[in-house]
């Protein structure tokens, strides 16, 4: 009776939000697109909702100003992490960047990412080893010009992802456009780990179920993991007796490479402040390619969606490329700071189809009071960053697809404006981001630069904006498109 009454009081401090069902809560409300439904919700219950979902509650926000109460005002209790089950898998929870709770390990991790790794200056130094991958793009797409066939655009910019992801960490190269090849393998591995971290697990919304397990998720979570794990730990391992090597080899060895895994090892000697084990490196490492590799690969896919269905901002793009970059087929990433229309139109794009729609769930750490109300702790908390790029109180014809809105505004992207928040913002805003921004404009850049592409298919029939939800918004029918050599 004590704890009915406990909350039924600590509910009516709750954000508003629809009356939860005994139970299940909230849950059958969210349907098929939780993004869309809770952006319904929030336009009856306002901008801070909550729900209920199983035991957990959910808070919601919707808008800059909330936006900015969670991610700036009240980050340092609202920055956890919820514990999900997948991400118990092999012990990743204790120690993944992604999952650590704020605190001393955590804080590491991201010091070494920010200062070590995408520096400006560690970016710069590994270029070289992304520009060889960008010329396989291009002689792949050429391949399909001479045989006349689609590229599946989603496959070919996940190869390339992974193949300048696996190079820029540890100069091997994961990507290979042959269909028959282990790419698939890691493709399957990746996207296995974010569909366990992004599909609805009934254990995490009923703890009794735990010792079930009756998705499967968490074994299914188990098996990505290990190969995953195991792939980095023999690259670190060989790494470290090369290394061994060279030093043994008084005559001068081989060149030391460039990539991030040797910054890392450099950075263990005699540094406390930096030292990380093979272990944490592991980790490291599984979370950079996890967390880089499909972003990259779904948002290029969205980006070459819209420059498909918008002819004119295509050519506008690609005219722009001409008067930057020229004759020569190789985009340079010191060319990318020249190139504000492209810029206009992946940030459109992000406005239009982020690739977080819900961001990653943030969880407080203790009660928090925002406007009035309580946010508990332990609740999860969600920004609707989607909800946000098509409200038309903050941007005009929100459904259009117009990269020129950002010409003549300094909106950036690097979470100072609460309206575009593709990366997130305060302390778990996303570290890779100055390598996303590289890659990203360097694959579309490549693409459009050098070859016209047309629809497979009738224009309107077979390509849609049609979304598929997770931690990552997919295209829902995925874009297949024929190049044609400039
Ligand atoms: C289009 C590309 C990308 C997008 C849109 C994106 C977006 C995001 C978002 C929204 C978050 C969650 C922020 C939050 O919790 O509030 C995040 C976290 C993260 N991202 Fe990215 N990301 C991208 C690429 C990358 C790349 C290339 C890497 C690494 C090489 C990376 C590594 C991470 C990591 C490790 C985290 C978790 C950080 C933490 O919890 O402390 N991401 N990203």
């Amino acid at each position: 009776c004590f704890n009915l009454l406990r909350s039924n009081s600590s509910r009516r401090k709750l954000p508003p939000g629809p009356y939860p069902f005994p139970i299940i809560g909230n849950a059958l409300q969210l349907g098929q697109n939780p993004h869309r439904s809770l952006a319904k919700l929030s336009k009856t219950y306002g901008p801070l909702i909550s729900l209920k979902i199983g035991s957990q509650t959910v808070v919601v926000a919707s808008s800059p100003e909330m936006a900015k109460e969670v991610l700036l005002t009240h980050d340092h209790v609202l920055s956890g992490r919820t514990l999900i089950a997948a991400a118990e898998a092999q012990d990743h929870n204790i120690n993944s960047m992604a999952f650590l709770p704020v605190g001393d390990a955590w804080r590491k991790i991201r010091k070494i990412c920010k200062e070590q790794m995408f520096s400006t200056h560690q970016l710069d130094i590994s270029e070289g080893l992304r520009r060889a991958k960008l010329q396989k793009l291009r002689d792949y797409v050429n391949e399909c010009c001479v045989s006349g066939q689609a590229v599946r655009i989603e496959q070919a910019a996940f190869t390339t992802t992974l193949s300048l992801m696996s190079s820029t960490l540890f100069s091997v190269d994961f990507g290979s456009y042959d269909s028959n090849s282990s790419t698939q393998e890691y493709k399957e591995a990746i996207q296995g780990v974010m569909d366990t971290v992004s599909t609805p697990n009934l254990v995490d919304f009923f703890p009794m179920l735990r010792m079930i397990d009756p998705q499967g998720i968490k074994r299914r979570a188990e098996i990505c993991l290990e190969k995953l794990l195991g792939i980095f730990e023999n690259i670190i391992n060989q790494r470290l007796e090369s290394r061994r090597n060279n030093n043994n080899n008084t005559g001068g060895g081989l060149p030391k490479e460039k990539d991030m895994l040797e910054a890392l090892l450099d950075l263990r000697q005699g540094n406390d402040e930096y030292d990380l084990s093979c272990n944490d490196i592991k980790h490291l490492l599984f979370d950079l390619f996890v967390a880089g590799t499909d972003t990259t690969a779904v948002t290029t896919e969205w980006v070459m969606t819209e420059l498909l269905l918008n002819p004119e901002i295509m050519s506008n793009a690609k005219h722009e490329l001409k008067t930057v970059v020229g004759d020569n087929a190789e985009i340079r990433e010191s060319d990318l700071s020249k190139l504000s229309y492209l810029q206009a139109v992946i940030k459109e794009n992000f406005r239009y189809h982020p690739t977080g729609p819900v961001l990653v769930p943030h969880k407080s750490e203790t009660d928090v009071e925002i406007n009035g109300y309580i946010i508990p702790k332990d609740a999860q908390i969600l920004v609707n960053v989607w909800a946000m790029g098509r409200e038309s109180s903050l941007w005009s014809n929100p459904t259009s697809f117009e990269p020129e809105r950002f010409l003549d505004n300094k909106i950036n992207m690097k979470g100072q404006d609460y309206k575009l928040l593709p990366y997130g913002s305060g302390r778990r805003v996303c570290p890779g981001q100055p390598l996303a921004h590289r890659m990203l404009h360097l694959i579309v850049a490549t693409l459009i630069h050098n070859f016209d592409w047309k629809f497979e298919g009738i224009k309107g029939k077979d390509v849609n904006r049609e979304e598929k939800f997770g931690m990552i918004l997919r295209k829902g029918v995925p874009l297949r498109a024929i190049p044609i050599k400039i």
